[in-house]
């Protein structure tokens, strides 16, 4: 059976590639003087079949959920975090909401299960799927059902963003104990010990983080060996928002909307999409490392370099908000500067 993720992605225009590589040597600057700046401009322009690719339209979908295994301790914060930061979210007044004023991008909330149900917040889309994910120390975190459910739900937010016309897809996240999942998820898709991509999450000490380790350890050898595909890690070892934010990944490559990544859940997301659609990753971009020590990991699998390296590790896709005024000035400098022709510049260096 062939499943609706394994569609075929879209194709970066060659002609606009093309044209905005030539441009770039027109530009008066020495060759590749302008570093990485040069490439997402060009790469910009591929994706948008525009050589002088702009960024006006950015649209950022927050995904929240609840995971069981939060009640094994593995996190600082009580899981009841997770609703009243999407109330906040509701109301304007978390992080996301100040980089998404600030950028003028669209920020959509997509509630896929809370542990306990919220009561509707104005401009939230509560799916309410599950009540949360169930314990993944003692049974599979979803059902297949469940994830087909949870990835449908992330395509759907890219086909709202694509008939916005949005311009760039930033997934965030937010779900008390989801660096758990998504450090299961790591070892078992990268065959990398736990030890190795375990991390503090919202800041556990020495101890908290030797029992987190012993939980995943543990739940990595109960499902691991019935996990013979991504999907199966997915399902077992994932979580709603882990796999509404794969599914949103891989629509967006189907839908032609290049990405910007965030920290280290969202990027395990992008980990887990690349194996269930390799070509997904041409349409990906990171917009930083998270303090997260195993995102490190994540991104070299993923052969990803992330735009930048602030010690941030909130989530909500903060890290990739940050890093979108790159993006734009990338397109800015590419079209708007100009020429050696324009300005009478010598093009060929001294002989
Ligand atoms: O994006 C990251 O790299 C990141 C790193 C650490 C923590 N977080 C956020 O913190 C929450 C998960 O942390 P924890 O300790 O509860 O597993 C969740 O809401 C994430 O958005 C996010
Ligand atoms: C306050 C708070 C805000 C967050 N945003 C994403 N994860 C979070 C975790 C906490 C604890």
């Amino acid at each position: 059976m062939t499943e609706w993720w394994q569609d075929a992605v879209a194709q970066a225009d060659r002609l606009a590639l093309e044209q905005a590589q030539q441009r770039q040597t027109q530009l008066t600057k020495p060759q590749g003087a302008l570093g990485r700046l040069e490439q997402l401009a060009i790469r910009l322009a591929g994706w948008q079949g525009n050589a002088r690719p702009q960024l006006e339209r950015v649209w950022i979908s927050v995904f929240a959920g609840d995971h069981g295994v939060a009640v094994e301790g593995v996190s600082t914060v009580p899981q009841a975090v997770t609703g009243q930061m999407l109330r906040n979210f509701a109301n304007g007044g978390a992080a996301i909401n100040v980089m998404a004023r600030q950028l003028g991008a669209t920020l959509d909330l997509r509630d896929l299960g809370l542990a306990v149900p919220l009561d509707p917040l104005p401009g939230v889309h509560h799916l309410n799927l599950a009540p949360g994910s169930a314990n993944l120390l003692r049974e599979p975190a979803m059902t297949g059902a469940l994830c087909r459910q949870a990835l449908l739900a992330g395509r759907q937010a890219v086909l709202d963003a694509a008939g916005q016309g949005a311009q760039l897809f930033i997934a965030g996240e937010m779900g008390i104990g989801n660096t758990t999942p998504a450090c299961a998820m790591a070892s078992l898709l990268l065959d990398q010990p736990v030890a190795l991509l375990v991390g503090p999450g919202t800041g556990l000490d020495a101890e908290g983080l030797r029992h987190k380790t012993a939980v995943i350890e543990q739940a990595v050898g109960l499902h691991g060996p019935q996990c013979h595909t991504a999907l199966d890690v997915l399902e077992r070892l994932g979580g709603l928002e882990i796999a509404a934010i794969a599914g949103a990944y891989l629509a967006a490559a189907q839908q032609g909307i290049p990405m910007l990544v965030d920290g280290y859940i969202c990027s395990t997301a992008a980990l887990c999409a690349t194996r269930l659609n390799p070509a997904c990753r041409d349409w990906m971009l990171f917009g930083h490392r998270s303090a997260e020590p195993g995102h490190a990991a994540v991104l070299a699998a993923l052969q990803a370099e992330p735009l930048l390296d602030l010690g941030m590790r909130l989530g909500e896709g903060t890290g990739a908000a940050a890093s979108v005024s790159l993006l734009r000035v990338a397109c800015a400098l590419h079209s708007d500067m100009a020429t050696f022709a324009e300005a009478a510049v010598a093009a060929e260096p001294a002989a």
